[in-house]
Formats: structure tokens, C-alpha cells, sequence
């Protein structure tokens, strides 16, 4: 791997102690960091090399999925660490930095490779590309790249005006725009799933699939991030990015040498095939809603307009759900669902792909436990990729039909995270799992009529009960195309004898 010099913005922050320096670290055990390896950490904290050394030690302790325990290679990889006070707004601080940078290249005998973190708030990426620039920085005899944590814009006009700032100082190629759903295990082996197996190109078609459910609920509410979240709402902190990158990720079909440049390429084919749909109309196809006060594992919570920091008046959305369309020959007709939403019943993201009814013959009849075929891609708490299919149990007369789970990914054990993955990917040049700009700016052009006819209130905000799984009409959106959520842990109406196992059936998934 290629000498890099990781230079980080927001050093002291956050997301670096969560999840960026027990990334770099695991990379580190893994032996997966260059040799040639220096971190410069930035932030306006007056530390020295030495205290930031410590505050690194301490997040590998907390936040490390391998905990950190051998301390003498967590000694060998902090010796690696130096940090710079530096106001994002001063130029003078950055020329400082460019030659403590130098002289590191230099008394390494390296080539100027630079790799710019920016874990700062998204109002300061501009001024710190530009400064990144002026101060020549960014002017190696190396490569340079950017990686840049979202939210990438408010909506798509700003996104637009941050992607030309920003490109007037990193070329397209150069700027790794984190997306840490892309990062995912799971979702990264969706490509090879395809790829590598004939049958399911075969079936990733309308021919064979019903509908497609992308779900990503989570059981804590706005926590912290009160001031954060009151102005995203679940539209733009998960819908925009993280849901439509699922999206995208489910919905291409990959040739078998697939390069960067051709998944990225199938994905903004997909963002431009999906219907659009007018403001007025959005009320049809997508369903706001907040939590109201209720019970998470039998602790009861407030509700969103009660929490710390958030007006009682707030109409922001804490759960979005949406039927799209995607218009290509491949996918016209299917319904793809998608929802999110905060203070629901689980912690749960996943897809699930139900194809289409098998054809009935007379002798059949679907009491007796017959299921679609369901290809189940669990992607968090839990990983795993199953496939649903019926069979039949041994007994007088044949049995009864009885749908199996076949896991699809055995042995996939101890996986990276996704930080891990991505920051990986990014030192050696690879972007494959990152979003590109046209990527970003499609969702955005998407998501901004539902922006409008949210700010306009031509939407209902649907109070929802904390501890559920949203407003019922999130239920009635896939009711009308006769469908109806999978997995959620209650029983569906069905017959008394197959109510009870389907019923144990669901709370177990
Ligand atoms: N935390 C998380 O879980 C997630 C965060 N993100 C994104 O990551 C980014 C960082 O978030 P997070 O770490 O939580 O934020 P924090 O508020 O914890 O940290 C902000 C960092 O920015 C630095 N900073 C702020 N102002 C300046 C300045 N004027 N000059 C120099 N440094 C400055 C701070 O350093 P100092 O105080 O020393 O100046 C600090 O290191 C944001 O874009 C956020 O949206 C994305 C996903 C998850
Ligand atoms: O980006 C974000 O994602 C998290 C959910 O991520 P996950 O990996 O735990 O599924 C969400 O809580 C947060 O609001 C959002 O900003």
C-alpha cells in the first residue's frame, strides 16, 4: 500500500473516538495500513502529541471491536499520531501544517500522498477545501483525496452549490463521499451475491419479483442531537442518502468484471429510471410521521415534541415511509418500499426481496402454509442473507407445506465494521463504495418535492406510539398493492392453524 499522510479534520470529536481511530486501528492489527503511515489530527483543543496519543489509547479501549487488549501494538500505532492546533477558518494554520506535513514526507522519504478527513461539521468543508488549496496542500507530487462525512447539503440546491465549491479543489475522482451504509458487510456482499450467482441474475427481474421492502427502524430517539436532527428530520438524515444508496445497491444488475466506475455508473442508470414524483402528489406514495410517548422494551419514553431541545411545536418527521417506482425494463411494476423512523419496536435494517407468488395449482391452496419465496438481507443488529422457501413436511398423506430459511452466507463471522471497510477502501484509492455526485445530486433532485410538500405541509405528520413500527398508514401503503411488511413481530391474519407459527415465526426474525 502507497505511503499516505492522513491529515484529519475534527480530530477531538465525536465520530473520530467512535469510530474512525478504532477503524484505523483494526486496519493497523489487520495489517492493512501502509508502512509509511502519519496521522495528522486537527482541532482548535490546545493537546500535544502526547495527550492526543492518550485521548486515542482511551477511544481504542471503548470503542474497539477487538477492545484494544495487546498494549504494545496499541503503542506501536499511536507513535504514528501527531496533532496540530488548527482553526478551520485561519490560513495561517494550515501553512504551519503543510510544513510539519513536509517535513514528515521528508524525513520518511515519501511521496506527497494526502488523504484529507473532514469530520467536521458540514459548514466548514468548503472553507477547509479552500484553504486546502490556497495554502498548497493540496499541491503534492502525490495524489490527493478528500473524504468527506455527509450530510452532503440541506437539499438539492445546496448540495449543488457544495459540489462546485468543493470542485474547485478536488477533482470528482478525488472526493470519497462517506455514505457508512455502503460500508456495511452485508451490503458490500451484495455485489459478489449477484455477481457470482447465475440464479440470481437470473431472477433479479420484474419477471419473478413481487415488491421489495428496504426497512431501517431503530428503537432510540433523537438522543443528543436534538439541534442536528430537528432540522434533517428522517428525510434527510437516513431517506436521502443512506435509504436510496440501499436502494441503488438492490436494484442494479452488475456485469461480472464490475469496476468502480461501473457501479456507479448502474446506480445513477437506476436514480434516473425512478418515477418522479410531483409535490402535490406526494401525499399518495409517502407517509410522515413522529413518535408520540410510549414504551421501548418497557421503559416508557417521551414523545419527540418532549424531548430535551426540541420545540413542543416541532413538525419535523422522525419516520418516513414511501412507495417508488423504478421505470426500466427490469423493474417496471415492482413496488419498491422503503421506510425508516425513530422510537420503533426494534433495532432492525433490512431488504427483503419477495418474489412472486408460485403458480397455484388446483391441489394447492395457500392455507395449507404455503409463503412467497423471500430473500431476506439482514444487515444490522444481526448480518446474514437468507432465502425463503417452502417445504414439505413428512407425514401421511405428504404433510404440510412449511416455508425454511436457507442461510445463504454461513461462516461470515467477526466482520469488519463499516468505518473499517471504507477507510480501507479510501487509502488504496478504491471507490466503488462511496457515493458519487451524480448519485447524490439524483437523490437530492428526488427527495426535493417530498422536501416541499413536507415544508408545506400538503402531508400529514402521522403521530406514531413510541415502541411500534409507525403510523398504521405505512401499513395501508402496501395493503393497497395488496402486500404487506415482513417480519414485523405480529401475527397476521391468517388461518388458526397457521396464525400461531407464523406468529413464532416472525418474533424470532
Ligand atoms: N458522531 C457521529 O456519530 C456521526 C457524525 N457524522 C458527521 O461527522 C462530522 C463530525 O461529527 P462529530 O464528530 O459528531 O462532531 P463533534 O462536534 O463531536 O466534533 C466536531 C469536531 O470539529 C472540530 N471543530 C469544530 N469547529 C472547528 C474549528 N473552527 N476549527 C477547527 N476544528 C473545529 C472540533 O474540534 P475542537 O473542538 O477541538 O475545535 C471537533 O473535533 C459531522 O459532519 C457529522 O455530521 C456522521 C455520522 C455519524
Ligand atoms: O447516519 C445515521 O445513521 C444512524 C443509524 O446507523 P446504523 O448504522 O446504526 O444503522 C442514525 O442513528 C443516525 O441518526 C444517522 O445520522
Amino acid at each position: 500500500m502507497e505511503p499516505t499522510t492522513f491529515i484529519m479534520f475534527g480530530a477531538t470529536g465525536d465520530l473520530a473516538k467512535r469510530k474512525i481511530y478504532p477503524a484505523l486501528y483494526n486496519l493497523y492489527v489487520d495489517g492493512k495500513l501502509p508502512q509509511a503511515f502519519t496521522l495528522f489530527g486537527l482541532g482548535r483543543r490546545e493537546w500535544t502529541d502526547e495527550s492526543f496519543r492518550i485521548n486515542v489509547e482511551q477511544s481504542l479501549h471503548q470503542f474497539s471491536r477487538r477492545g484494544a487488549k495487546d498494549a504494545e501494538s496499541v503503542k506501536a500505532f499511536v507513535r504514528a499520531f501527531r496533532y496540530s492546533v488548527l482553526d478551520i477558518g485561519r490560513e495561517d494554520d494550515y501553512r504551519k501544517l503543510l510544513k510539519l506535513v513536509e517535513g514528515r514526507e521528508n524525513e520518511l522519504s515519501i511521496p506527497s500522498n494526502r488523504l484529507f478527513y473532514l469530520s467536521v461539521g458540514p459548514e466548514y468543508f468548503e472553507t477547509i477545501a479552500a484553504n486546502i488549496q490556497a495554502s498548497g496542500l493540496g499541491s503534492a507530487n502525490g495524489w490527493k483525496r478528500l473524504v468527506i462525512e455527509k450530510p452532503f447539503g440541506h437539499d438539492l440546491r445546496s448540495a449543488r452549490d457544495l459540489n462546485r465549491k468543493l470542485s474547485q479543489a478536488f477533482a470528482e475522482e478525488e472526493i470519497y463521499r462517506i455514505d457508512h451504509y455502503l460500508g456495511k458487510p452485508v451490503v458490500q456482499r451484495m455485489e459478489s451475491l449477484q455477481q457470482t450467482n447465475p440464479v440470481m441474475q437470473a431472477l433479479w427481474t420484474n419477471r419473478y419479483i413481487s415488491n421489495v421492502q428496504i426497512t431501517a427502524l431503530e428503537s432510540v430517539g433523537v438522543e443528543e442531537r436534538a439541534g442536528y436532527y430537528d432540522h434533517v428530520g428522517a428525510v434527510r438524515d437516513m431517506f436521502q442518502n443512506h435509504m436510496l444508496q440501499l436502494l441503488m445497491m438492490t436494484a442494479i444488475h452488475l456485469p461480472h468484471d464490475s469496476s468502480s466506475e461501473k457501479v456507479r455508473f448502474k446506480k445513477k442508470k437506476v436514480m434516473e429510471s425512478l418515477e418522479l414524483v410531483q409535490k402535490e402528489d406526494v401525499g399518495a406514495s409517502v407517509i410522515r410521521g413522529q413518535y408520540s410517548e410510549g414504551s421501548i422494551q418497557g421503559k416508557p419514553v417521551v414523545g419527540y415534541a418532549s424531548e430535551p431541545g426540541i420545540a413542543p411545536s416541532s413538525m419535523n418527521d422522525t419516520f418516513i415511509a414511501a412507495r417508488l417506482l423504478i421505470d426500466n425494463n427490469d423493474w417496471r411494476g415492482v413496488p419498491f418500499y422503503i421506510r425508516t423512523g425513530k422510537r420503533m419496536k426494534e433495532k432492525s435494517t433490512k431488504i427483503v426481496v419477495e418474489f412472486k407468488e408460485p403458480v397455484k395449482q388446483p391441489w394447492m391452496k395457500i392455507e395449507e402454509g404455503i409463503e412467497p419465496n423471500l430473500l431476506v438481507i439482514e444487515i444490522g443488529p444481526e448480518e446474514s442473507i437468507t432465502l425463503q422457501i417452502n417445504t414439505k413436511e413428512p407425514g401421511p398423506n405428504g404433510g404440510r407445506f412449511k416455508p425454511i430459511r436457507i442461510d445463504l452466507q454461513a461462516g461470515q463471522a467477526d466482520s469488519p465494521e463499516a468505518y473499517e471497510n471504507l477507510i480501507g477502501d479510501a487509502l488504496n484509492g478504491d471507490s466503488t463504495f462511496f457515493a458519487h455526485w451524480d448519485e447524490v445530486e439524483l437523490s437530492w433532485q428526488w427527495v426535493q418535492p417530498i422536501l416541499d410538500a413536507f415544508e408545506e405541509n400538503l402531508v400529514p405528520l402521522l403521530p406514531y406510539e413510541a415502541g411500534t413500527y409507525g403510523p398504521a398508514a405505512s401499513d395501508a401503503l402496501l395493503a393497497k398493492d395488496g402486500n404487506h411488511w415482513w417480519f414485523d413481530a405480529k401475527p397476521e391474519p391468517k388461518s388458526e392453524v397457521n396464525e400461531g407459527e407464523r406468529y413464532a415465526y416472525n418474533a424470532n426474525h
